[in-house]
């Protein structure tokens, strides 16, 4: 080997390297095309060490580095200390190419998720040479613009990911988890990160316009983001189906497994999370419009912590909702007897629901309960036959439950 301290003459090197990787996408395969370009320059075993850890690219980084250094040293001499200078034509055509062989580059690497840096003393002789290089006749050097520090001894380019790809052929097992009128729901475990996640799919057979009203399910879930509320993922709209953030249980069967162990302070908490979620979607301007025991969801983390999230937003009614306009069926869970027409349907219509759920946090009762205690007042009032005389907001029943300070178990189921 060489002494590779020496900067003249080049040591040439002949050198196939080999792409690693099974490279597929269009902006692989572009990178590929572009850097087997370089495979034919002759190279400098000094660069070439440069960049050695830059996997296949080390040839195209060694070859612009160097003849930018080539360049550049000529630049000093034709400038000394300062002064202004005449760069010869050849030079500037040379360098001017450089500099679009480095946006060219640079632009590829980006399209593959891979941004390329270039130093910054390189970067800035790079950007202001643009303004006075021409490409017959020589260019003229601006006093001041020398010297420059050529570095031959580090490296000039380095690269950093801008984006990571995500497998997407792998193939996890589905497991059912629930089954819905319209869709069925199954979890899977991402393979990607080792993550649980559920996948609610329409049923074969759908119409137009319950496709349409998934869909709007779906965009409607994307937009909320709140800690009560599910969250969405994606949609496919190859099989009409979405992913979304995996629960454990619905609040139906949580409560109805735990009811004689679950205290009053966690039934509390449960109860505040359910009734955030479903005023922050009232704040929104939305009307859920089946609020159940089985569209309330619970994630159960260790030592019997739970978050509550608010699913199934199917039968939302949205401000500007257009399915509202032919929409007068009744449908639902839990149907206010006060509501005539869907289409009418509005946050105190989703109250009269919010008691029979909070009757079930509580006390674990698929009824409204009777009993004079607090609790018993809040879910009376929340499901009063008359609507004017319920809670007109979810924020007044919130202040309600915050101010209950205990209450022993009573009726459980
Ligand atoms: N993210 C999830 N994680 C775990 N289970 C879920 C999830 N989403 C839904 N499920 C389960 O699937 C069932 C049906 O889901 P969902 O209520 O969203 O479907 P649907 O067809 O819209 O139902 P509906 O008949 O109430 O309109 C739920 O009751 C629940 O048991």
């Amino acid at each position: 080997m060489r002494d590779t301290s020496e900067f003249w003459p080049w040591f040439v090197l002949s050198k196939p390297i080999p792409y690693p990787y099974g490279m597929k996408s269009v902006e692989d395969l572009r990178i590929q095309r572009l850097l087997a370009e370089y495979d034919s320059h002759e190279i400098d075993l000094a660069y070439l060490a440069l960049y050695q850890g830059a996997e296949e690219r080390h040839c195209a980084f060694a070859s612009i580095h160097q003849r930018l250094d080539v360049e550049l040293q000529w630049m000093n001499t034709k400038a000394r200390n300062g002064q202004s200078g005449h760069f010869n034509a050849d030079n500037s055509r040379s360098l001017l190419n450089l500099i679009d062989e480095v946006a060219e580059l640079t632009r590829v690497f980006a399209k593959s998720g891979v941004s390329v840096t270039i130093s910054s003393e390189y970067d800035r002789v790079l950007t202001e040479s643009k303004a006075w290089l021409v490409d017959s006749g020589g260019s003229p050097i601006p006093e001041g613009f020398t010297p420059i520090v050529v570095e031959k001894y580090e490296q000039i380019f380095s690269l950093d990911d801008v984006s990571v790809k995500i497998k997407t052929e792998m193939n996890s097992e589905l497991k059912l988890v629930g089954q819905g009128a319209f869709a069925n729901v199954h979890s899977f475990v991402d393979p990607n990160y080792g993550i649980r996640v559920a996948r609610k799919k329409l049923r074969k057979g759908a119409d137009e316009r319950e496709i349409q009203r998934f869909r709007q399910e779906f965009d409607l879930l994307k937009e909320l983001s709140f800690p009560y509320i599910l969250q969405a993922y994606k949609f496919s709209e190859d099989d009409n189906s979405y992913t979304m953030e995996f629960c454990d249980q619905t609040l139906g069967d949580y409560i109805g497994m735990n009811n004689n162990t679950i205290k009053f302070h966690a039934r509390k908490r449960i109860a505040l999370q359910f009734l955030y979620g479903l005023n922050y979607l009232h704040s929104k301007g939305h009307v859920h419009r089946d609020l159940s025991y089985n569209n309330v969801l619970v994630r159960v983390y260790d030592a019997g912590a739970v978050i509550i999230k608010l699913s199934d937003f199917g039968l939302v009614k949205k401000h500007e909702s257009e399915f509202t306009m032919t929409e007068t069926q009744l449908k639902g869970t839990i149907r206010d007897p006060a509501v005539e027409n869907f289409q009418e349907f509005g946050k105190v219509n989703d109250i009269y629901a919010v008691g029979y759920v909070l009757s079930f946090i509580f006390k674990g009762q698929k009824r409204v309960i009777s009993e004079p205690r607090a609790i018993g007042e809040i879910v009376q009032k929340c499901a009063h036959s008359d609507p004017s005389h319920r809670y007109q907001d979810v924020l007044s029943i919130i202040q309600d439950i915050e101010n209950i300070e205990f209450e022993p178990e009573g009726e459980t189921a």
